[in-house]
C-alpha cells in the first residue's frame, strides 16, 4: 500500500548559483520545500525569481551547489546523471513551456518512447498510449508530427508523454506559456483533472487563474519562498475544484 506519511518530494536548504557572462545569478538562495502525496503545489513569483532553476534542480535536470531533495523518502544526494535519468523515467514527469516533443517521431512514438525506455513491453506501451490519448482527447492524432499540431494539442502530447509512466511526481514548468487563453485553460483543466485522481503536482506559473485552481500556492522571490500557502495554518479550503469549474469557454 503506498505510505501517504512520506512526502511525494522534500527538499532541505537548496542552493543554486549560475556562473554565465556576467555577475553570478544567486537563482535559488536556501529553499526548505515539502510537497505532500496529492497535494497540488502551483510556484508563482516575478521573472528572474528562480522559480524555473528549483524546478530543474528538484528534476534533476541541474545539481544544487548544496542541499539535499528527497523523492517518495529516497534522499538523491550523490545520484548520477543515469539514476537521475531513471527517476525522470519512472518517478518523476516533466513538462515545460515548450513542448520537448521529438519534432521527427510521431505523436504516438513519442508517448509509448519513454514507456519503452523503462522497459515497458510495446503492447502495454501501445495501450497506455491510446487510453493516454484518448483521455487527453487526442485520439485520431497518432501519426501526426508534433509540427503537424497546434500549440494546445502538442502541449497535450507532453503532458501524455509526462505521464505515460504513471510517475507520482508531475513537475510542470509554464506548461501553458506559449499557449492562448484557450489552451491555457485546456491545460488548466487536465492538470486539475489529473490532480483529482491522486496525481501529486508541482506546477510553475505565471497564469494566476491556473495557480488558483492548485491547493497551495508558493510564491517564490529573490531566490526564496517569500509566501507559503501552507504554513499560514488554516486548512486547504478546497478552491482548487470551485476554481476549475468557474473556467468558462
Ligand atoms: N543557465 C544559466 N546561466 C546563467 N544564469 C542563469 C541561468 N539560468 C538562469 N539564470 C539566472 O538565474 C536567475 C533565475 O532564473 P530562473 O529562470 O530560474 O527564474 P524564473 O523565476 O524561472 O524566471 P522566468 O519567470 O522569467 O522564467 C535569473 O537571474 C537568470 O538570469
Amino acid at each position: 500500500m503506498k505510505d501517504t506519511a512520506t512526502p511525494a518530494l522534500r527538499a532541505e536548504s537548496l542552493v543554486k548559483t549560475h556562473h554565465g557572462e556576467g555577475a553570478p545569478a544567486h537563482a535559488v538562495r536556501g529553499v526548505d520545500l515539502c510537497v505532500r502525496q496529492g497535494e497540488f503545489v502551483a510556484v508563482t513569483g516575478p521573472s528572474g525569481a528562480g522559480k524555473s532553476t528549483l524546478l530543474h534542480l528538484l528534476g534533476g535536470l541541474q545539481r544544487p551547489d548544496s542541499g539535499s531533495i528527497w523523492l517518495d523518502g529516497v534522499c538523491t544526494d550523490g545520484y548520477s546523471e543515469a539514476q537521475w535519468a531513471v527517476a525522470r523515467r519512472r518517478r518523476i514527469g516533466v513538462v515545460f513551456q515548450f513542448f520537448n516533443l521529438v519534432s521527427n517521431l510521431s505523436v504516438a512514438d513519442n508517448v509509448e518512447l519513454p514507456a519503452l525506455l523503462a522497459g515497458v513491453s510495446p503492447k502495454r506501451a501501445r495501450a497506455e498510449r491510446e487510453e493516454l490519448l484518448a483521455e487527453l482527447g487526442l485520439t485520431g492524432k497518432e501519426r501526426s508530427m508534433p509540427g503537424e499540431l497546434s500549440g494546445g494539442e502538442q502541449q497535450r502530447v507532453a503532458l501524455a508523454r509526462a505521464l505515460v509512466n504513471h510517475p507520482p511526481l508531475l513537475l510542470a514548468d509554464e506548461p501553458a506559456g506559449s499557449l492562448d487563453s484557450k489552451g491555457t485553460r485546456e491545460v488548466t483543466r487536465l492538470l486539475s483533472r489529473f490532480h483529482q485522481r491522486g496525481q501529486t503536482i508541482l506546477l510553475v506559473t505565471h497564469d494566476a487563474r491556473m495557480a488558483s485552481t492548485a491547493d497551495r500556492v508558493i510564491s517564490f522571490f529573490d531566490g526564496r519562498i517569500a509566501d507559503d500557502a501552507a504554513l499560514d495554518g488554516t486548512p486547504s479550503p478546497g478552491k482548487g475544484i470551485s476554481a476549475v469549474l468557474e473556467l468558462k469557454d
